[in-house]
C-alpha cells in the first residue's frame, strides 16, 4: 500500500497520494480496521484522531438527507490498478541484483510459503516462482478473512508449528511465514529451526550490520539479554532496546538518525521490521527479501547452499531455555479502580513493583529502561508493562531454568498481589506448577 505513494509509473497512475488498506492485521478476524498511508509513511495515532474529527464535523455540519446527495456530486472515477504485480517484480528484481543479475538465483531451493489466508499468497507466485523456487507443500494461500487454519501471526505458537510441520514434511530447505496484511514475517530453517522473535532480529541484524559496521539496532522492549550481547559483541552494533510497538521503534530509529546517531534496522519481536533503505516501512516481504538475498548471493557459489548460510548468521546468540508470557488483566469495572482509568491503575501497579523490586538484593533494575518495570536477577530477566492497547499488564519471563523463571515470577507476585483489580490466576498457576 505505502508503496503505491512512491512508484512512479504514469501508465498505473502511480504514485497515488493516499492509500487505505482493511485488514485485522495479526488478530482474529472480528478486529478488522484501516491502515492509512500517505508518501511520509503510515498515519499515527494523532493523524486518524484528526481525519476522525473531520469527517465527524463533516457529517454534523451537513443536514442529514444532504448527504447522499453530496455524495453523489462528488462521485469520482474507479480504476483498477494491479500494483500487486508491480510491487513485487520490485522484489524480484532486488533479489536477482544481489546474485549478479541472475534470472532464477534460487533454482531448485525448496521454498514453502505459509500465508494464513491473509494477502501474503502472491509471494509464491510472483516473487519466488519467478526466481526459479520450488514452492510445493506452500499452504494458505487463499485470502479467507475468517482465517480457518490458524490465526496468521508468527509470534503465535501454533501459527509457528503449521509452517514449522511443513517445512519437515516437505523436506523444504526454507519456510516462511507472513501475518494477514504482511507486516510482520519469520522464517523457518531447513532442520525445523525457528527463525522468528530474537532469532529473527539477530539474523537480520547480523545482515544489516555486515552492510552498515557499528550501526544501531532499535528493538522493542521484550527483546533478550542474549541479543544484546549478540549485537554488541558478536556483531559490533549497537542495540538500543526501546518501546513496544512498531511505531514506536521505527519513530525512534528515526529520531536517532536525525540526532546524528545513525540506524539502518527497527525490529520488533513480533515480526515487524524496518529498514532505512526500504523507507522505514515495516514489509514483512521486504525483509523476507533479505533473507532471500543472502540466500540467492551464496548459490552463486555454490548450488548445494541452502538456509544453512542464514542459520549460520545467528550462531553465538545466547538464548534463554525458559520463555514465558503471562497477561495480567485489569477489571476496568472494579472498585479498586476507584472510577479512575486502567492506565493509572497499572501505573500504580509498576511504581509498587519498582519500589519491591529496590528492596530485594537478588533483583537489580534494568539501568536503561523505556517501558514498564525490567529486571534482572536469577540468571535471567522480567519485564512488566503496560499494554499499548488493552486493559492488560504483559509480563515476560526469561531465565535458564524454570526454577530461576518462577523465582523471578514470584517476586513479581509478591508485589503485584496487593492490587485486586488486577487478575493474577495465570501467574499463580505458572509459580505454582
Ligand atoms: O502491548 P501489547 O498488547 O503486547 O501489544 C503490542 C503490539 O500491538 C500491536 O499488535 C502492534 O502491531 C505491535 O507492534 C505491538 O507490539
Amino acid at each position: 500500500m505505502f508503496n503505491s505513494t512512491l512508484t512512479e509509473d504514469e501508465r498505473s497512475h502511480l504514485p497515488v497520494d493516499g492509500a487505505i488498506m482493511i485488514t485485522a492485521s495479526h488478530l482474529p478476524y472480528n478486529r478488522n480496521g484501516l491502515k492509512f498511508f500517505t508518501s511520509d509513511g503510515g498515519l499515527n495515532k494523532a493523524d486518524i484522531k484528526d481525519i476522525l474529527e473531520r469527517a465527524s464535523k463533516i457529517y454534523e455540519e451537513s443536514a442529514h438527507n444532504n448527504l447522499k446527495e453530496q455524495g453523489e456530486a462528488s462521485k469520482g472515477v474507479v480504476t483498477n490498478v494491479d500494483y500487486m504485480s508491480i510491487y513485487a517484480s520490485d522484489l524480484v528484481q532486488a533479489v536477482r541484483k544481489s546474485a549478479g543479475d541472475k534470472e532464477k538465483p534460487l533454482e531448485e531451493l525448496h521454498i514453502v510459503v505459509d500465508a494464513g489466508n491473509g494477502a501474503g499468497g502472491f509471494f509464491v507466485d510472483k516473487v519466488l516462482k519467478p526466481l526459479g523456487a520450488v514452492t510445493t507443500g506452500s499452504q494458505f494461500l487463499e485470502p479467507d478473512g475468517l482465517f480457518p487454519n490458524h490465526i496468521p501471526n508468527p509470534e503465535d505458537k501454533t501459527a509457528m508449528k503449521f509452517i514449522t510441520q511443513a517445512v519437515l514434511d516437505n523436506k523444504a530447505d526454507l519456510g516462511i511465514i507472513f501475518d494477514t496484511d504482511v507486516d510482520r514475517s519469520a522464517a523457518v530453517d531447513s532442520r525445523g529451526r525457528e527463525l522468528n522473535r530474537n532469532r529473527l532480529i539477530a539474523l537480520m541484524a547480523a545482515i544489516v550490520l555486515e552492510e552498515h559496521p557499528g550501526t544501531t539496532v532499535v528493538t522493542d522492549s521484550v527483546t533478550s539479554d542474549g541479543l544484546t550481547v549478540f549485537i554488541e559483541n558478536k556483531l559490533g552494533g549497537k542495540h538500543h532496546r526501546f518501546k513496544r510497538g512498531y511505531k514506536n521503534v521505527i519513530d525512534e530509529a528515526i529520531r536517532l538518525n536525525s540526532i546524528g546517531e545513525e540506524s539502518h534496522l527497527a525490529m520488533e519481536t513480533s515480526g515487524h521490521g524496518a529498514l532505512k533503505e526500504n523507507h522505514w516501512l515495516d514489509d514483512g516481504a521486504y525483509l523476507m527479501v533479505k533473507l532471500l538475498n543472502k540466500l540467492a548471493a551464496a548459490r552463486t557459489l555454490g548450488s548445494s547452499i541452502g538456509s544453512k548460510v542464514l542459520t549460520d548468521l545467528v550462531e553465538g546468540l545466547e538464548e534463554a531455555d525458559v520463555t514465558v508470557e503471562i497477561r495480567l488483566k485489569i477489571d476496568q469495572n472494579h472498585a479498586d479502580l476507584k472510577g479512575g482509568s486502567f492506565r493509572d491503575y497499572g501505573e500504580s501497579v509498576l511504581r509498587h513493583l519498582e519500589n519491591a523490586i529496590s528492596k530485594d538484593p537478588n533483583l537489580r533494575k534494568a539501568p536503561v529502561n523505556h517501558e514498564g518495570v525490567r529486571v534482572s536477577g536469577y540468571g535471567g530477566w522480567f519485564l512488566l508493562r503496560l499494554s499499548l492497547h488493552d486493559p492488560v499488564l504483559p509480563l515476560n519471563i526469561e531465565a535458564q531454568s524454570n526454577d530461576d523463571a518462577i523465582k523471578l515470577g514470584l517476586a513479581v507476585l509478591a508485589a503485584v498481589n496487593e492490587f485486586p483489580a488486577l487478575d493474577v490466576t495465570a501467574l499463580n498457576k505458572f509459580v505454582h506448577q
